[in-house]
């Protein structure tokens, strides 16, 4: 009966599956669509099979693979930095510094079954739809727990109320602030010509460029939400959480974004 003591099962072990099973979600959630998922599946494998060695008493295979994941710790952190970055970020900022001030926002900007945020959205919306009929391409970053400010130092420093005009003539062809992404705080435009990380993700298709791969890195690496607008085909992308979401309906568009401004 010795070696099935494993199959005692109490709530604290339940707790615990639950927490580990919790975890491994949120981790398969940070690396889905790159390179690292596959790192994070053979991780997975690796770990069940020695998990499986150990219970069995199988004990030269479970010492060579226990022996192999404690050095691996190392590898992951090596492995696993942007990602372990963003988990610690979600963590500090989106959960325990918003929480809150996030009741008191909502409360405050909830009126009538009508979201109101403290950005702009329809300025912007309607600028995206404006620059998308005249093919100017555009790219904004609109910050909300996680703070940018790592990015501002990669373009030029800006203070301007959002307004349409503003957007407009900030990504205006020939005007020298239209390249790179610009970056919404608030309701203030903060920073201009800033570059973003570009993401490796396989899952995005060859048709979009580097705009959309920044874009598509930015909301990875943070909780940021970025609007793209493609200079060749004049698309409107939502992009969040490392995911794209096309538009061609702009009062869909302007909802999406109160939501998730809200
Ligand atoms: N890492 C980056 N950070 C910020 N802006 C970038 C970055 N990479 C490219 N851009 C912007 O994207 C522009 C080039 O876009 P590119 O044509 O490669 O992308 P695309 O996704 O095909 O977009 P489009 O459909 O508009 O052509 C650059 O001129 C620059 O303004």
């Amino acid at each position: 009966m010795g070696n099935f003591k494993f199959l005692d099962f109490g709530i604290i072990d339940v707790i615990d599956i639950i927490l580990v099973a919790l975890l491994l979600y949120y981790v398969y959630k940070l690396v889905k669509g790159t390179v690292a998922i596959n790192i994070f599946i053979g991780i997975v494998i690796v770990t069940l099979i020695w998990q499986l060695t150990k219970a069995l008493d199988m004990l030269l295979l479970s010492n060579i693979l226990g022996a192999f994941i404690s050095v691996g710790v190392i590898a992951l952190i090596v492995v696993f930095q942007q990602e372990i970055r963003k988990f610690l970020l979600m963590i500090g900022s989106t959960n325990f510094a918003s929480r809150g001030g996030g009741i008191a926002k909502r409360l405050r900007f909830l009126k009538e079954n009508q979201l109101v945020t403290e950005t702009d959205v329809d300025a912007i919306v309607n600028a995206c739809a404006k620059m998308a009929k005249t093919r100017t391409g555009v790219l904004l970053v609109i910050e909300r727990n996680n703070k940018l400010d790592f990015l501002r130092n990669t373009g030029d420093m800006m203070n301007a109320e959002v307004n349409q005009p503003i957007l407009e003539s900030i990504f205006f062809k020939n005007s020298p602030l239209h390249d790179g992404a610009a970056l919404i705080a608030g309701n203030y435009v903060v920073a201009t010509r800033v570059i973003l990380p570009v993401s490796n993700s396989r899952t995005i298709p060859s048709r979009f460029g580097l705009r959309h791969r920044a874009a598509v890195g930015i909301s990875e690496k943070t909780d940021a939400l970025v609007l793209v607008v493609s200079e060749e085909t004049g698309q409107v992308s939502y992009v969040k959480d490392g995911e794209f979401m096309l538009f061609s309906d702009m009062e869909e568009l302007a909802l999406t974004l109160k939501k998730d401004l809200a």
